[in-house]
């Protein structure tokens, strides 16, 4: 007797192929970014709710952490507040500040919760603020050779993962919003959300940091052409970092500060792509930038990251 050839063999052929990639990744914490510009469809905001659902049932870690800049943007403007963002960081008065904070973890982070939640009671949202996770002091970014006093803007100091590594050990999924306690003067920060989620994915120890953006990746030559770099050294991206721009600058520091920290691989890749995290974690064929150490695997980081924005600044690293 013939065995019969069942129509959905293609389905397990499928699934097979993943093999590989969930045992690589088996127990091991994704940090994913999810920004401000790739998270105005609908659409798309449900079928990244679904990739990461799915690493978490298919055995990965993942943790959430999210922008929100058009929103905040949009919620300024209602309050009749300009923005205004000098380098590459938003201005932040205190009555922007609450602002932000309102947006972020009262709208954006809430909103992420429930469309994960809708797959059970799996997502948990949290600020930094929240246990000491993101601690920061006020930042001063130099423009044209001077410290400038852009607000309430916070440079990262310290990361406590203690919150965040006990969801994940309940079978959470954390999400959070890049916001920060100060070390010293009873404030609250608001920090870039790309530099947010290297400091996590660094402290976390995670096998990778993803950061889903509104691009195909890290273009050559932008604006002039659309050939993306689909691969790059942390060497090598550190010549480039002096030639980019706008939202692609924290971006890229922040991958670089997550390789030279013990992250395995930090990817730039499209939020506008369905599926797209799924596409970059269980194929071959990944679809964006992918940055990876000069040395393959470096040591793994401590339960308290002591981050050091000196040498972080050296490194080309987080701000
Ligand atoms: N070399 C580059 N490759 C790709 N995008 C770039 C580059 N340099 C600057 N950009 C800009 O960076 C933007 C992504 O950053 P941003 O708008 O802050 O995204 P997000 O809201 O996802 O954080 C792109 O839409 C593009 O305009
Ligand atoms: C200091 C600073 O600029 N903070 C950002 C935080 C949100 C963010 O980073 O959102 P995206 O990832 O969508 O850009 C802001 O206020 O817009």
């Amino acid at each position: 007797m013939t065995a019969r050839k069942h129509s959905a063999l293609p389905k397990a052929q499928v699934l097979i192929e993943a093999l590989p990639w969930l045992t690589r990744h088996n127990g091991r914490v994704v940090v994913i970014k999810f920004g401000g510009n790739a998270m105005v469809d609908e659409e798309l905001k449900a079928a990244f709710a679904q990739d990461v659902v799915f690493l978490r049932q298919a055995g990965l870690k993942p943790v959430v952490v999210h922008g929100g800049g058009p929103q905040i943007n949009a919620a300024l403007d209602r309050h009749g507040l300009v923005s205004e963002f000098k380098a590459g960081l938003r201005v932040t008065t205190p009555e922007a500040m609450d602002v932000v904070r309102m947006v972020l973890a009262g709208q954006v982070q809430r909103e992420l919760v429930g469309l994960l939640n809708q797959h059970g009671p799996l997502a948990v949202g949290l600020t930094g603020e929240d246990a000491h996770t993101i601690t920061a002091v006020k930042h001063f970014p130099t423009i044209d050779g001077e410290p400038v006093d852009i607000g309430r803007v916070g440079e990262i100091t310290a990361i406590d993962t203690g919150a965040i590594e006990a969801l994940l050990a309940d079978g959470r999924i954390p999400v959070v919003s890049s916001i920060a306690r100060a070390a010293d003067d009873g404030h609250i920060y608001n920090v870039n959300a790309d530099t947010a989620a290297a400091a996590l994915a660094a402290a976390l120890g995670a096998e990778t940091l993803m950061v889903l953006t509104d691009v195909e990746g890290l273009y050559e030559d932008w604006p002039h052409s659309d050939d993306v770099i689909s691969r790059l050294t942390a060497t090598e991206l550190e010549k480039l970092l002096p030639d980019l721009s706008s939202g692609m600058v924290p971006k890229m520091r922040g991958c670089l500060y997550a390789v030279r920290n013990g992250v395995h691989t930090a990817r730039v890749i499209d939020g506008r792509v369905q599926h797209s995290i799924l596409l970059e974690i269980f194929t071959d064929e990944g679809i964006g930038t992918m940055v990876v150490p000069d040395d393959p695997r470096p040591p793994a980081p401590q339960h308290t990251t002591e981050y050091v924005p000196e040498q972080a600044a050296a490194e080309g690293g987080v701000r």
